[in-house]
């Protein structure tokens, strides 16, 4: 990554009781999620970036400084967009005027995204007309976006912009969020503590605890670590992306295919072959074989490779990764049972896999 497709930012602040000090490069494209417990910074790192918290350090967005040692640009002089749980929409405008005073901000020659794009990716066609007192909690949400979108930001912060909506208004944005992170071209920077969000979401995370950077890099390879403090569903995992690529009708089943292997998993209504998606697999539902057993109940069996393994938090648990190809993956075992089956980095095993769930 070079200065001009990177974001990058250090800042350091402090309130009575809680000091913020980071240092991040962040990729130019993707979501990267800010990740961690209540009270560990992600908010105040998000408004340094904004330029709405005061703090020293440096921030370069494409090789344009928006603080450097000497100088900070106000927040109306970054070209950024923040969305929050809070919608902050007029309430006496409709939709389309909403909408439009996001547009009308910015003057034609820089406007980079289009009135008819914005709506159409937020699915708002036909809300164009209402009030925003009329809109669900989605609704209104997919209508903040697209009125971000429309100031053409060269970077969209989002501050736990779901938290406030119910399930089911979650699973309504969730494919929204999904189609930006894939279509444009604007990095988005999403503040969130909810792991199924980060899981479903994000390219890039930063994992923070008390004010500093514990874990950052790709997911899927963060995710993979055997010493981060992520955990899917409260264990460790990881994520694969991949494609399905068969069905299997009779049994209800389909089959995905990753750089590495093959697995089963429930077909789900909303999959279909040639779909890209992204699934997680738990370490506690990987056991491990030294030969192939076929006698037994377990669909997914995958040939891969130890690569280290490390002690668990729980005692007399280990963490083993391993790669099948080039993907990682994470099995929870007893010490016991890596010393019985003589378990050591190099070694080829096969993965037995119990459980395998779709996460988008
Ligand atoms: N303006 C302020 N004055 C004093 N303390 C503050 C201020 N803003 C934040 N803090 C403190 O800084 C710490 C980090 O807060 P921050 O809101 O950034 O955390 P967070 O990770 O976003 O939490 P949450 O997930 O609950 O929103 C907290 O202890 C908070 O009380």
């Amino acid at each position: 990554m070079t200065a001009t497709d990177t974001i990058r930012a250090r800042f350091q602040c402090a309130f009575p009781g809680f000091d913020l000090d980071v240092d991040l490069t962040l990729p130019a494209t993707g979501i990267t999620a800010l990740f961690g417990h209540s009270g560990c910074g992600k908010t105040t790192l998000l408004r340094c970036m904004a330029g709405l918290q005061s703090a020293s350090g440096t921030m370069t967005v494409f090789g344009e400084s928006w603080q450097t040692d000497d100088i900070v640009r106000p927040v109306h002089q970054r070209p950024l967009a923040l969305v929050f749980q809070e919608t902050h929409l007029f309430p006496h405008l409709n939709v389309r005027k909403n909408l439009e005073f996001g547009y009308r901000r910015i003057p034609a020659r820089e406007r980079k995204i289009g009135f008819d794009h914005a709506v159409r990716w937020l699915g708002l066609e036909s809300h164009l007309a209402r009030m925003p007192a009329g809109l669900s909690g989605g609704e209104r949400q997919r209508v903040a976006i697209a009125r971000a979108l429309l100031t053409s930001p060269k970077l969209l912060l989002m501050d736990e912009p779901l938290s406030a909506l119910d399930l089911a208004s979650k699973q309504d944005i969730l494919p929204y969020l999904e189609r930006l992170r894939d279509t444009l071209a604007i990095p988005i920077v999403y503040v969130s503590h909810s792991t199924a969000e980060v899981a479903r979401l994000a390219d890039h995370i930063v994992m923070m605890e008390a004010g500093r950077v514990v874990a950052q890099g790709p997911l899927r390879e963060t995710l993979a670590g055997t010493d981060n403090p992520f955990r899917l569903e409260g264990d460790a995992g990881v994520l694969l992306e991949g494609h399905i690529t068969d069905l299997d009708e009779p049994w209800h089943l389909a089959l995905f295919s990753f750089d590495g292997g093959q697995l089963w998993l429930r077909r789900d209504d909303r999959i279909n072959p040639g779909d890209s998606v992204r699934v997680q697999v738990l370490a506690r539902d990987i056991s491990l074989a030294l030969v192939e057993h076929s006698d037994q109940s377990i669909q997914n069996l995958v040939p891969a490779t130890i690569d280290r393994i490390d002690p668990d938090v729980d005692p007399g648990i280990s963490l083993v990764r391993l790669l099948a190809g080039p993907t990682p993956f994470l099995s929870r075992l007893t010490t016991r049972a890596v010393d019985r089956l003589g378990l050591e980095p190099g070694r080829k095993v096969w993965m037995q896999i119990k459980s395998v769930a779709l996460v988008n």
